[in-house]
């Protein structure tokens, strides 16, 4: 569906909740006429005195007692209508800002990785939060205030000039010249620009901050003069620098502009006293002139509403061209139907992928032109110097990019034919960086299979070896990761991931540098595990230390983007090139007694039970 931008934008999210809305406003015009209903009574009350004034035994008591309750009842029902317009705005906005985070986050999740690697996580957290935050207030409290900001001053108006037209004349000028003001303090192009440098000083400082706090670490060692750190006292300079200069822009015009709205009456006495001066004696005219004394403050408060809903409006629609750009950024391509491989040899044919875009003028390709094919049943292990591009083929096979040119298929069908969903249905992954969420272990561990019960959640942790430490833990399985400084190191973390993948029992499962956090002990555990976990899949496995994939059936050494060298550990080391360069330098860097290794050079069996730890 075609999303409208803007007001009408925001007009047309709000428009979902029509019913409730127009109730809303209507309940809010209500309480606000309802409001007016104690200074006619007062005028009543003065006028029924004055004209008693000459004759006080002719006051009617019984009258003046109604028209107190009168007033009395109408506050009361104000309030009521108050209380019910405000239901209904908050019952809409409410629904409208649930049915908007999901959306975006629905949203979010589809888009390719690309955008979440150029966005700070702070940004996207700040349009999920506050501005679908602003636009629930905008549609909570403005719009019914507008409503009743326009029509109750209207209304006001009407009803001082029949009473008398001269002096509600008079209150046009300072309500125009505030008007006034107001549109050139908002509409300036000047002020416009501010406000944006307001708006992206603020989020900077937000972003930041995330920044900050995760970089603590370094802000420890290095104290100020961690670059974490300036940037953030940078930001908040700069926030604090927009700020003065957007209170120094405004101070004058607002503070005539609450003057004139503050002191109505003065415009209106004046011109009262002028004509009372000729008409001694007229005692309607006099009344009349009180009840413009009493009414017209009464006008200010809704203009003043106005001004606000004026700048909140500036922030919402802000806040709200922000929500688009998530929604406008677009998703990963999803096929008509989706197809499904019956079988999972996963094959590269000529792909050629950059992060950057091909026009960009530091465009390199980070792969180019890879062709490989890992089949089912066996292991294809990734190795090579940092940077070569291992990673980006693991990324590349779970679509988190999209290839510029060549293509990927599993058994046979392209990945872009077969639809997101069904892609990770295929694939387990084991990351470099875990990330656990915030809930029990039990949980994280469900991830890979909600459908899990807690006997195989046990199982699938007991062969990645968890089993053991989540008892060690008061709550064990229960435990909330982060609750209570309930936190797990990188290899423990590493294990739960693991325990995931076996878990989710995908035919395929890629392992970037699965045990990178394990010591030699676990690394020894971890490998009997994954070796369960293995059979019969589609592995694919990104290795810094050789020792772990010697027994893989293909190994591929990618240098610069491209495959240099292909093999089996023996068929490596027998080419005497860059393979061998890094096995020789693994085996110096590890201090391994390879004694027997060498044994393994000739053959590809589970050789870590080969390596003796010295
Ligand atoms: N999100 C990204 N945006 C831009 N460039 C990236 C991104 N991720 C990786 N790169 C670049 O792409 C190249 C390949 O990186 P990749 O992570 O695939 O290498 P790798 O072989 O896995 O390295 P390592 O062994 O150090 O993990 C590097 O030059 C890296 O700087």
């Amino acid at each position: 569906m075609e999303r409208k931008s803007g007001l009408a934008g925001l007009f047309d999210i709000a428009g979902g909740r029509k019913g409730l809305l127009i109730a809303a406003s209507f309940f809010s015009v209500l309480s606000s006429l309802l409001q007016i209903i104690p200074f006619i009574v007062v005028y009543k009350i003065v006028e029924s005195l004055l004209q008693a004034a000459q004759n006080p035994a002719g006051i009617d008591g019984p009258v003046l007692v109604r028209l107190g309750f009168l007033a009395l009842g109408a506050l009361v029902a104000a309030l009521a209508a108050l209380y019910v317009g405000a239901m209904c705005s908050h019952i809409a906005a409410f629904r409208i800002l649930y049915e908007m985070r999901v959306k975006l986050s629905e949203h979010v999740a589809k888009v390719p990785m690309g955008y979440h690697v150029r966005t700070a996580s702070g940004e996207l957290k700040k349009i999920i939060e506050v501005a679908v935050e602003k636009v629930e207030s905008f549609i909570a409290h403005q719009l019914p205030d507008v409503v009743s900001a326009i029509i109750v001053p209207l209304t006001l108006l009407g009803y001082l000039f029949w009473l008398d037209w001269r002096m509600a004349l008079i209150l046009l000028l300072p309500i125009g010249v505030g008007m006034l003001i107001q549109a050139r303090m908002y509409g300036s192009d000047n002020g416009q620009r501010y406000y944006r440098e307001f708006q992206f000083a603020g989020e900077e400082m937000n972003a930041t901050a995330v920044e900050y706090v995760r970089g603590m670490p370094a802000v420890k060692i290095f104290g100020i003069t961690a670059n974490s750190f300036l940037t953030f006292r940078g930001a908040v300079d700069r926030y604090r620098d927009v700020s003065l200069e957007i209170t120094d822009l405004y101070k004058r015009s607002y503070s005539l502009f609450s003057v004139l709205m503050g002191s109505l009456f003065t415009f209106a006495a004046p011109v009262g006293v002028l004509l009372l001066s000729g008409r001694t004696g007229d005692q309607a005219f006099a009344i009349t002139f009180i009840l413009f004394l009493i009414v017209s403050p009464s006008l200010s408060a809704p203009l003043i509403k106005l001004m606000y809903v004026g700048s909140g409006l500036r922030e919402v629609l802000e806040g709200y061209k922000r929500i688009e750009s998530v929604f406008a950024e677009p998703t990963v391509a999803e096929p008509r139907q989706a197809k499904q491989p019956s079988s999972y040899d996963i094959t590269f044919r000529d792909v050629t992928f950059s992060y950057a875009e091909p026009e960009a003028a530091d465009y390199k390709p980070v792969l180019d032109g890879i062709n490989l094919t890992a089949r089912a049943g066996e292991m294809t292990a990734l190795v090579g110097p940092s940077g070569g591009g291992k990673s980006t083929i693991a990324n590349l096979l779970l679509r988190f990019w999209d290839v510029r040119s060549g293509e990927i298929a599993i058994g046979g069908i392209p990945i872009r034919e077969m639809g997101t969903e069904k892609l990770m249905g295929l694939v387990s992954f084991v990351f470099q960086d875990v990330h656990l969420f915030y809930d029990t272990i039990e949980e994280n561990i469900r991830m890979g299979n909600t459908a899990a019960s807690r006997e195989e959640v046990i199982h699938a942790a007991k062969i990645a070896c968890c089993h053991e430490f989540i008892g060690k833990l008061e709550r064990g399985y229960d435990t909330k990761i982060g609750e209570g400084g309930t936190y797990l190191s990188g290899g423990e973390a590493q294990r739960i991931a693991i325990a995931r993948a076996l878990l989710k029992n995908a035919p395929i499962l890629v392992l970037d540098e699965a045990t990178a956090y394990a010591d030699a002990e676990n690394e020894h555990n971890i490998q009997r595990g994954l070796a369960k976990l293995v059979q019969g899949k589609t592995v694919l496995v990104i290795a810094h230390r050789l020792s772990t994939i010697q027994g893989a059936e293909q190994i591929l050494v990618i240098e610069k983007g491209i495959i240099k060298e292909q093999g089996t550990h023996a068929e490596l080391r027998s080419l005497n090139g860059l393979y061998e360069r890094m096995w020789q330098a693994h085996i110096a860097a590890s201090g391994w007694n390879v004694g027997k290794a060498q044994h393994a050079a000739a053959g590809k069996e589970a050789v870590n039970d080969e390596l003796v730890f010295p």
